[in-house]
């Protein structure tokens, strides 16, 4: 009865596919199309000639966006409704999955430095699916009176580390050095999930306020690529919004629900097969990207029921664990091109995103805390980082407890005292000494004439 129960709340994720336009070198290069988009029918197809043979396979998919769909389209039809179960309570998580170039990142920012509210509080067509969710967040509190507190957070995963896009200090290359022999620690919260120890949390109290920490996250991510050398389609991004709404029981009591929604550009897929191809190789001149590599083989543990699900093999999959069959509900919009010099990569997106289809969510509404609750909570988090402070102490210099810094400290002023005393006293005696000598010289002068 119970595990019926438990059937009836799975739920597949969501997998849209998304094609972009003709980009302006494949149109000079009359580049042949090679896959077309049928919105209506959620199909998409691929026509390929294999010796001679003209061979068509179709994809269907929840959603399918052709090059024609606008940002504003795609928003509307797939991301509102969950932005609307984050605001009831859920975890949702929403990844860009594609090929470099593919338009993950146009698809979840858009242009960011065109995304700003505009006077008339509209935001630009290009504004991807992060802007317009954040825009939906506050109108929708603002427009419920709602009493409420909305946090974000912004990390970079490359090379299995992970750098804080929001950490407050300046970007030089020393510092971003030395920020990467210092990675943030992914610790196990005790609840079952992971955070990310000293990963920054904004508090946010506008829309536009996200807006300038997105920008400069962003411009901190570009700046680190340029000045270490990396490559932006190897790296992965999670932005995160955390909002807790104030309700009040009938009875007066007050609760407080929490919902949170993870957007996650990937890095380009094309990444795992090749170094899927040579994997030794690229593993030494640390080209292999873990986090993806075990991204498709969670996939395939969920999809085939085996036993054991590595999630504990790579930082992108232990910080999203409960989006991958947990208690997340989670969409996945894979992105592809349609020209035939993309082909394979296409393929193997329309593959991966059709199997990631059969992965079932069981979504769970996150249990209202009452305030006290979360108060108590808080006194916890503080007490934890009252501890990490003490261990950060003790790394980086002497940490003594505090009654012997007391007891020392008055050692040591009354050292300084004694040594101040014994220096008066010593110069008290010089001079005494060289009266003496002077008063002798006068005598034995005296005694000779
Ligand atoms: N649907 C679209 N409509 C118009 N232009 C698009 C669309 N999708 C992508 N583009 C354009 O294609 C180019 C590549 O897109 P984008 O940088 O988003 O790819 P990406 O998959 O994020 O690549 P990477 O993995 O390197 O980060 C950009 O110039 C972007 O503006």
């Amino acid at each position: 009865m119970s595990s019926r129960h438990e059937k009836e709340k799975a739920v597949n994720v969501q997998v849209l596919l998304r094609c972009r336009p003709f980009s302006e070198d494949e149109l000079r290069n009359n580049a042949p199309q090679v896959i077309t988009c049928n919105d209506f029918q959620r199909e998409v197809a691929v026509s390929q000639t294999i010796a001679g043979k003209q061979i068509d396979r179709v994809f269907t998919f929840d959603k399918v966006f052709g090059p024609s769909a606008r940002q504003k389209d795609l928003y509307e039809q797939a991301v509102v409704p969950i932005v609307n179960e984050v605001l009831e309570g859920f975890n949702c998580t929403i990844f860009a999955y594609g090929q470099t170039g593919t338009g993950k990142t146009f698809t979840m920012e858009g242009d960011c430095r065109k995304a700003k509210i505009g006077r008339n509080g509209k935001l630009p067509s290009e504004a991807g699916v992060i802007p317009r969710a954040v825009k939906q967040i506050f109108d929708t509190l603002e427009s419920q009176n709602a009493e409420y507190s909305v946090k974000v957070t912004f990390l970079e995963l490359y090379n299995e580390e992970i750098t804080d896009l929001l950490a407050p200090e300046e970007i030089t290359k020393v510092v971003l050095e030395e920020k990467q022999k210092k990675q943030l620690p992914l610790m196990e919260d005790g609840k079952g999930g992971v955070l990310v120890r000293g990963l920054e949390e904004e508090i946010v109290t506008s829309a536009s306020e996200i807006f300038s920490l997105l920008e400069k996250g962003s411009l901190k991510r570009r700046t680190a690529e340029t000045l270490l050398n990396k490559q932006s389609s190897r790296s992965h991004s999670l932005f995160s919004i955390t909002i807790h709404i104030k309700e009040a029981t009938p009875e007066g009591e007050e609760l407080i629900k929490c919902g949170k929604l993870n957007l996650v550009d990937l890095a380009g897929s094309e990444n795992i097969s090749r170094s899927g191809a040579r994997e030794g190789r690229a593993r030494e001149a640390g080209e292999i990207n873990k986090s993806l590599l075990t991204l498709g083989r969670v996939i395939t543990a969920l999809v085939e029921h085996l036993g054991h699900i590595p999630y504990r093999d790579s930082k992108l999959t232990r910080l999203l664990r409960d989006s991958l069959g947990g208690r997340t509900k989670t969409c996945i919009i894979a992105t592809v091109s349609p020209s035939v010099h993309c082909l394979e990569e296409t393929l193997s997106t329309l593959d991966y995103a059709h199997r990631a289809k059969n992965i079932k969510n069981r979504p769970e509404v996150n249990q209202k805390m009452m305030k006290s609750t979360l108060i108590k909570d808080l006194y916890g988090e503080m007490d934890r980082l009252k501890a990490e402070l003490n261990a950060t102490r003790e790394r980086n210099g002497v940490y003594i407890p505090k009654e012997r810094y007391s007891q020392e400290e008055s050692e040591r002023k009354a050292m300084a005292e004694r040594i101040e005393q014994m220096e008066v006293m010593l110069e008290t005696n010089q001079k005494q000494i060289e009266d003496l000598q002077e008063n002798m010289m006068h005598s034995s002068n005296s005694l000779l004439s």
